[in-house]
């Protein structure tokens, strides 16, 4: 019997977690699921974003569902102490350096979308981020020159080896689309996308039917609101994937639709809505939990290999937009729970 982590958090994150929980139960999968506390949430309980428990459960089960991290509140603690480093934690311990980030848009969304119906129509998209390198993860901190002033910095770093794995899970996924990869990167500027770019070029070499373009990340951003439809596959490094994926998100109607799986390769994985806790509005209901549900599609598809019942969860999420189920995101006035129920009544 599967067992899937169930990791809350702080926010709307426990909100939108408990309805695609309810939808992974609806579909009568003989799913076991044991909680535990993350972020915000875990500081509070246990005096760390990541207590060792919470860690162990993530790492026994067989796939994560997670919800989202963070609070204005903890933004003054020791950076080891803040929420966020919780999910940065668990990306690195369970070593899950490929985040795929679908983008597409439902029937009937278009007036949702930030751009022309005509324009956001047309988008269909994923963005394959590195999720275990980059600025992220690197040297970072405050310290002072010489001269007396305050400094911060971060260093930007990819080696040879994460870039070539993540290129091939780019390579592999559009290859299963339309055969088109755009790798975006900073070459003009920064030596890590120079490196970047020169090791996506190696591995193409052994992937002759997919056509490989590159595209500046400022240009990217810009494209992606101009003509989303030129886009197929997207791959790119662990900060410009951040903030495109944000973006895309608003092209295909509200980040409240976006989900993401994070994958390791071994069949296990965490899947988390790319958006935040969203303090703005937590606790009011408000959240749209369409990003997590669909999150937890994916958790079917890629660690327990239920495409059928996958198929089914993102069917029923479709059927109930197009019946006229709407957050507020999306310009609506249901609920959360009156969304989840609208998914769950077309299951
Ligand atoms: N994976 C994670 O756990 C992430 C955590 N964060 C954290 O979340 C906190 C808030 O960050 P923000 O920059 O405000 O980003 P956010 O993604 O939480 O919210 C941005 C905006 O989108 C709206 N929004 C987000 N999710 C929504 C949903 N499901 N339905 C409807 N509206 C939604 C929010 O109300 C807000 O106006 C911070 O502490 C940040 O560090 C941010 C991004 C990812
Ligand atoms: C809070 C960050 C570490 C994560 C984030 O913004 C994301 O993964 O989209
Ligand atoms: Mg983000």
């Amino acid at each position: 019997m599967p067992l899937i982590a169930l990791l809350p958090g702080d926010g709307i994150g426990p909100e939108v977690v408990a309805e695609a929980r309810r939808v992974l139960e609806a579909l009568d999968l003989d799913l076991t699921f044991e909680s535990a506390p993350v972020g915000g949430a875990a500081y509070e309980a246990l005096g760390h974003p990541l207590p060792p428990s919470t860690l162990d459960l993530a790492q026994r089960a067989d796939a994560v569902l997670f919800g989202a991290v963070g609070d204005a509140r903890y933004d003054s603690l020791e950076r080891a102490f803040r929420p966020e480093q919780a999910i940065l934690g668990l990306r690195k311990a369970l070593g899950l350096f490929a985040n795929l980030r679908p983008a597409k848009l439902f029937a009937g969304l278009e007036d949702a979308s930030a751009l022309k119906p005509e324009v956001a129509g047309a988008i269909d998209l994923v963005i394959i981020r590195e999720l275990n390198g980059d600025v992220y993860f690197g040297e970072k901190g405050q310290r002072k020159t010489a001269d007396g002033r305050r400094e911060g910095y971060d260093i930007m770093s990819y080696d040879e080896d994460q870039v070539r794995r993540i290129a091939h899970v780019g390579f592999q996924t559009a290859r299963g689309r339309t055969g088109k990869l755009c790798s975006v990167d900073k070459a003009n500027v920064l030596e890590t996308s120079q490196l970047w770019r020169d090791v996506v070029i190696e591995v193409s070499a052994e992937y002759s039917d997919v056509q490989l373009t590159h595209m500046y990340v400022d240009n990217a951003a810009m494209q992606l609101v101009r003509n989303p439809g030129q886009f197929d596959t997207i791959v790119t490094g662990n900060l410009f994937g951040d903030i495109l994926s944000d973006q895309a998100s608003m092209c295909a109607g509200s980040i409240g639709m976006l989900p993401s799986a994070s994958l390791n390769g071994t069949g296990k994985g965490m899947y988390e809505p790319i958006h935040g806790s969203a303090p703005d509005i937590a606790g009011q209901g408000k959240a749209n939990p369409c990003a997590t549900i669909l999150s937890a599609a994916m958790l079917l598809r890629h660690s327990l290999n239920a495409a059928a019942a996958a198929d089914r969860v993102e069917a029923a999420v479709t059927a109930a937009l197009v019946a006229g189920s709407r957050t507020p995101d999306l310009g609506g006035a249901l609920s959360t729970s009156a969304m989840g129920d609208a998914v769950v009544a077309k299951l």
